[in-house]
């Protein structure tokens, strides 16, 4: 029995406050205690994982920092917050630390900058500001280090932890600028991602012009070296050359956009795309952001083959936009291109844009990339779609067209396309509600409502009789079923998006599209299948019952496969283990719960053929919500916390 330990373990929980679900007992061993475990001898606290378990508030001092033979922390997923103490610096045989999704803030934490055994550290999802420290170097045994979602800022030091051993980084959503060093060029460009200035490989160079005029000293504290030394050696003849090459380039350019701006005026009655919109929008003086500006300016096309004025009337007709029957919406690509556009997010089937036209009306322009198919198959595809793999013009079209027809008050409505060689778009509704991943995961720590269990089960029961529709009446895979590929209606209900475009990928992109998702057979078959959007539906319900993400990208020591998560704890006996701590508050559902875990766990079945079809899915859960009404309509407990709950839940038979 690890005295000293316990006692330090007791300290922390008692100055912790937390959801009650650890129910540890002083009078037993503390080698027993959920989420602590011994070494072989029982000598020695050897791992506390605690992720998700309402931990509040700040790590007090002189706890964790005694338990020093710890060699894996999780207290992951809770709502820490504060500083870090600085008596983690004792835990030297730490290996593993994972402190994601909190609300801790301060600077990087120095203490953990001494411990030289960490294998893997995990910061992302937290409020820490300030530099990223030059002492990471110490960590020469590092092989994974994630800081993204923070607010780091300055720029990135030379270092090389791991002593180049580092396999996976991330920095991506934090206030970072200057050069990214040479020694981290080799991780890819979404490490990097969400930054105010970084520049150099894997993202474009830095240009002298782009570092030297930085926006104040705090910002960019130290340019980087190469380029310092260059902008030295710029000789001043070299600096002439340059003002009056840039002073030619200006004004060609401008008397370019007089004459496209002439030519625009002239045929604008004709109604015809013109895809030289970021011209339009430099001679407003607009900016070319990444994140807004217009959609022209996006990157969403520019191709000179596709103006009009090159190619006549056929080529105009070819490149149109694409509008379904019974639509809302009248604009043309030219006022789709002029449109101001904020980029909603990069999936793996494109870059989601946000784009208010002129008129005011708001859509969403979905940007596909790498589409396999030619516009002949696109269309097809529109119609046919399942039947073709990889798909050219008609395919796309057809497919489109199918797409187009769906119509279902849970299926978000695909309102026009557009095909040419360069660009693929896709026009849908924008919902303002957002995602449920946003919804579920989206701002950790102060002042999140989290949401609660009527509404999980209203926006489930809406994306399940969605899907099955897609099913049953359109014979339509969605092959992509996620949290962020369910939205919310301006009702409140769930309504499913992004659907059916797997065909045009063909199966080259199917590996990493869905993540922690994916049904297992389709790692074989690439191959989405109606049983496998099944399966990824089981894996959503998950997530909505536990408040855990299924992040395939991070499975390796902590990540999550939630169906074997769930399984693993249900065949203990801990049913209750299982549940977001953010459902715990709510009283009398703890029934409903147990019955939505059963309907997801038929439906992650490893056999296909075991998991029921989407209208049995709809049918069940419909019964569960029908239990949950009062006589006024509305069950009242379930969204009065005040109420709270004893945490107890029936271990009624799940079968994993
Ligand atoms: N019609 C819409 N209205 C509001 N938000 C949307 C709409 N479509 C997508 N989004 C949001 O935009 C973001 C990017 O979506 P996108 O579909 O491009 O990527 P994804 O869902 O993360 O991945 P994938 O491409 O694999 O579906 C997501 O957060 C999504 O919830």
């Amino acid at each position: 029995e690890p005295t000293q330990d316990k006692q330090a373990l007791l300290a922390f929980l008692s100055q912790v406050p937390h959801a009650n679900r650890l129910w540890w007992n002083a009078s037993t061993s503390a080698c027993s205690w959920v989420g602590v475990e011994c070494d072989p001898t029982l000598s020695y606290v050897y791992s506390l994982r605690l992720p998700g378990v309402g931990l509040m508030g700040p790590v007090p001092a002189g706890t964790l920092g005694r338990l020093t033979q710890l060699r894996v922390l999780s207290l992951r997923s809770n709502r820490l917050s504060g500083e870090l103490p600085s008596d983690l610096s004792n835990l030297t045989l730490l290996r593993n630390v994972y402190l994601q999704d909190n609300a801790l803030s301060g600077g990087f934490p120095t203490s953990l900058t001494q411990l030289e055994r960490l294998v893997r550290l995990d910061l992302s999802s937290n409020n820490f500001t300030g530099p990223i420290p030059f002492a990471l170097n110490n960590l020469t045994l590092l092989t994974g280090l994630f800081l993204q979602d923070n607010q780091f800022s300055g720029d990135i030091p030379g270092i090389n932890p791991g002593g180049g051993g580092l396999e996976a980084f991330n920095v991506s959503n934090n206030r970072l600028n200057g050069s990214i060093p040479p020694s981290l060029s080799k991780f890819p460009t979404s490490a990097f991602a969400g930054n105010l200035q970084l520049c150099g490989s894997p993202l474009p160079p830095c240009s002298p012009f782009f570092i030297s005029p930085a926006p104040s000293p705090s910002v960019i504290p130290n340019p980087p070296i190469v380029a310092q030394k260059k902008s030295k050696k710029l000789k001043t003849g070299l600096i002439i050359a340059i003002a009056v090459g840039a002073a030619l380039i200006g004004f060609l350019l401008l008397v370019f956009l007089i004459v496209c701006l002439r030519r625009r005026s002239g045929r604008r009655p004709a109604k015809v795309p013109k895809l030289t919109g970021s011209a339009a929008a430099a001679a407003a003086g607009t900016s070319g952001a990444a994140a807004a500006g217009h959609l022209s300016e996006l990157g969403t096309t520019s191709s000179s083959k596709d103006d009009v004025t090159g190619g006549g009337l056929m080529e105009a007709e070819r490149n149109k936009l694409v509008f379904f029957e019974g639509g809302v919406y009248s604009f043309d690509l030219e006022d789709l291109l002029r449109a101001s556009a904020e980029v909603l997010g990069k999936g793996s089937t494109g870059t989601s844009y946000k784009a208010v036209l002129e008129e005011g009306t708001t859509v969403v322009v979905k940007r596909l990339k790498d589409v396999a198919v030619g516009k002949k198959e696109f269309e097809t595809q529109m119609g046919v779609l399942g039947k073709v793999g990889h798909v050219g013009k008609k395919e796309f079209e057809t497919q489109m067209g199918v797409l187009g027809k769906v119509g279902h008050d849970n299926v978000v409505p695909l309102r026009a396309f557009y095909f040419s060689k360069d660009e693929k778009l896709l026009v849908y509704d924008y919902l303002q509600a957002g995602s449920l991943c946003a919804l579920l995961h989206g701002s950790r720590g102060s002042g999140r409502t989290p949401l609660d269990w009527n509404n999980r089960l209203r926006i489930a029961i809406g994306a399940a009789r969605g899907l099955a529709h897609l099913h049953d009446s359109c014979k339509v895979v969605h092959g992509n079923i996620k949290s962020s590929n369910i939205l919310l209606g301006p009702d409140q209900s769930g309504r499913v998006s992004d659907v059916g475009l797997n065909p045009l990928f063909g199966t080259a992109a199917m590996p990493n599209r869905v993540a922690g998702y994916r049904a297992p057979e389709v790692v074989e078959t690439r191959k989405a299948s109606f049983k496998s959007d099944v399966y990824s539906f089981g894996v959503l319900l998950l997530e909505l019952l536990t408040g855990k993400s299924p992040n395939q990208a991070s499975l390796g020591d902590e990540g999550i496969d939630l169906p074997r998560w769930v399984q693993s704890v249900v065949r203990e006996e801990w049913t209750a283990e299982v549940f977001d701590v953010d459902l715990m508050r709510y009283q009398n559902i703890e029934e409903e719960m147990v019955q939505l875990l059963q309907i997801a766990m038929s439906c992650v079945a490893i056999v296909p053929d075991q998991r029921p079809n989407m209208d049995e899915v709809v049918r069940k859960m419909e019964e569960i919500s029908r239990g949950e009404t009062t006589d006024e309509g509305l069950r009242q407990s379930s969204d009065d916390p005040s109420k709270g709950s004893d945490g107890q839940t029936p271990t009624v038979g799940v079968t994993p």
